[in-house]
C-alpha cells in the first residue's frame, strides 16, 4: 500500500506543536479509513453513481459501465481511458503515475477528478450515441434552479436596491461566498450540515483588500472563475453586475467547466439557464438579469471555458495561455473549494502557511471566495485557529466556515 498521507479531518491537524509548513504538507490521498478524502471516494462517489443512474432512463450500456465504474471504484485499481476515447493520450500522461493503482492511493486531486471524467464517460457524454453531450448532473441543477429559495434569494435584492454602496457590495460578496455553500455535491450524502443552518464565520477576510484593488472608475478586468451552477452561480452573476455597474471593473471574464464536473459545476448552458431565471424575475433581480444579458452582447461580460479547469492538476502547472490571460487581469476572483485546493495545492499545509507564500506563483492579484468542505486550508491567524480547534467541530469540511483571502502584489515576472 502507498504512504498513507491523508488526515481525519477532525485529527486536530493545524493544532499541537506547529511542524514546519514544508515538512508537514504531503500530498492529501484518500487511504485513511475515516478521513474525508477517504469518505469522498469510499461514501459520495458510490452515492452519486446512484443518483446519476435513477435520474436518466439510461439503456444497458450505461448501466453496465456505471456497474463497472463503481467495482473499480470500491475495489479496483484504476486503469487508462480506452484508446478510442478523445481524450485517451492526455489522460495517459497525467494518470502515468497512478495507474495500477487503487484510486485511494492516488492523489484526492487526482482521483477526484478522474471519477468525473470515467463517470461522464460511462454515461455516454463522449460517445457517439444518443447521450453525447447530455449533462447527467442537469436534472439537479434545473430543481435547484426553480426551488423557492432562489425566489425567496431573488426577492432579497429588492430591499438591497437602495441601501449605500458599500453596504450593497459587502451583502453581494458575502452573497457569492455564501453560496458556495449551496453545493449539490455537498448534499449527495446524510449526515453533511444542510446550507442555511451554520453560523456565518468569516475564518479570514481580506475584503478591504479586494475592494482596493478596484476603485470604481480604473478600467478594471477582472477574471471569475467560476465553481457551481444553480444557487451559487446566481449570487456570482449578482455580484459582476455590481462590479460592472459600480465600474468596480470595466469588462469581467467568467471561466466555467468545458464540461459536467463536481456534480454542480457551472458550464456555459448553466450561465444561460441563470440569465434566463434572472431576466424573468420581477423587481431588481429582472433588472440585473437584463443588464447581464446586455453586458454579454456588448462584451462586458464574456464566458470562456478553458480545457484546464477540468484537469487533475494544480494552477501551479497552468498552461502558458491560461497564465497569460490571468495576469492581464487585474485581479482573479477564484470561487469555491476545488479551486482553493488547485490555487494552495491540495496537501497538508499547516492551518498558519501565509497565503501570500501558497499564491507567489499566481500571475497577478488573486482572490478566494470559498466555503471550507475539504481539508486543506491556509493563511488563518492562530488565534483564528485555535478557537476553531476549540469548538470540537468538523470546520475543515462542513461547509460552515468561509473564507475570503487575497493576494494584492503582482506575482512573478510574466
Ligand atoms: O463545489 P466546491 O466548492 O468546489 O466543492 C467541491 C468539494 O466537494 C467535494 O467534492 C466533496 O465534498 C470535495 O472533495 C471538493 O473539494
Amino acid at each position: 500500500m502507498a504512504e498513507k498521507t491523508a488526515h481525519s479531518t477532525d485529527d486536530g491537524v493545524g493544532s499541537g506543536p506547529r511542524p514546519a509548513p514544508e515538512q508537514s504538507a504531503q500530498v492529501t490521498l484518500s487511504n485513511e479509513p475515516g478521513s474525508f478524502a477517504w469518505s469522498v471516494l469510499a461514501e459520495r462517489h458510490p452515492a452519486l453513481i446512484q443518483q446519476v443512474r435513477d435520474a436518466f432512463p439510461y439503456g444497458p450500456d450505461q448501466h453496465e459501465a456505471l456497474d463497472a465504474l463503481l467495482d473499480a471504484n470500491n475495489n479496483g485499481v484504476i486503469e487508462p481511458l480506452a484508446p478510442s476515447e478523445p481524450d485517451h493520450e492526455q489522460w495517459s500522461a497525467w494518470g502515468r503515475e497512478f495507474f495500477g493503482r487503487s484510486w485511494f492511493d492516488a492523489p484526492f486531486l487526482w482521483a477526484e477528478s478522474y471519477f468525473y471524467r470515467r463517470l461522464l464517460g460511462a454515461t455516454g457524454y463522449f460517445g457517439t450515441g444518443p447521450w453525447r453531450g447530455v449533462d447527467p448532473f442537469a436534472p439537479f441543477k434545473r430543481a435547484e434552479l426553480r426551488g423557492t429559495a432562489v425566489d425567496e434569494e431573488l426577492r432579497a435584492l429588492d430591499a438591497l436596491a437602495d441601501v449605500p454602496a458599500d453596504e450593497r457590495a459587502t451583502a453581494l460578496l458575502h452573497a457569492s461566498v455564501w453560496g458556495n455553500r449551496a453545493d449539490l455535491g455537498f448534499r449527495v450524502t446524510k449526515g453533511d450540515a444542510a446550507p442555511g443552518t451554520a453560523a456565518d464565520d468569516l475564518a479570514a477576510d481580506d475584503s478591504p483588500l479586494l475592494w482596493q484593488l478596484l476603485p470604481a472608475g480604473a478600467g478594471a478586468t477582472v477574471a471569475v472563475v467560476a465553481d457551481n451552477a444553480g444557487r451559487e452561480l446566481i449570487p456570482d452573476l449578482i455580484l459582476i453586475d455590481h462590479l460592472l455597474r459600480d465600474r468596480h471593473a470595466e469588462r469581467i471574464v467568467l471561466h466555467v467547466k468545458p464540461y459536467p464536473y463536481y456534480v454542480s459545476d457551472a458550464m456555459t448552458a448553466d450561465v444561460a439557464d441563470c440569465l434566463r431565471r434572472l431576466v424573468k424575475a420581477p423587481g431588481e433581480a429582472g433588472r440585473i438579469g437584463s443588464r447581464l444579458w446586455d453586458a454579454m452582447a456588448t462584451g462586458r461580460l464574456e464566458v470562456r471555458a478553458h480545457p484546464f479547469f477540468c484537469a487533475p492538476l494544480p494552477y501551479e502547472e497552468m498552461p502558458g495561455d491560461l497564465r497569460a490571460e490571468f495576469a492581464a487581469a487585474t485581479v482573479t476572483i477564484l470561487k469555491g473549494d476545488l479551486n482553493y485546493r488547485r490555487l494552495v495545492g491540495d496537501r497538508t499545509w499547516h492551518a498558519t502557511t501565509p497565503f501570500a507564500d501558497r499564491t507567489a506563483y499566481f500571475p497577478g492579484a488573486v482572490a478566494v471566495l470559498r466555503t471550507l468542505k475539504s481539508d486543506v486550508v491556509v493563511g488563518l491567524e492562530q488565534k483564528t485557529l485555535d478557537a476553531l480547534e476549540r469548538s470540537g467541530a468538523a470546520w475543515r469540511t462542513s461547509g460552515t466556515q468561509a473564507l475570503i483571502q487575497v493576494r494584492g502584489e503582482t506575482g512573478p515576472p510574466r
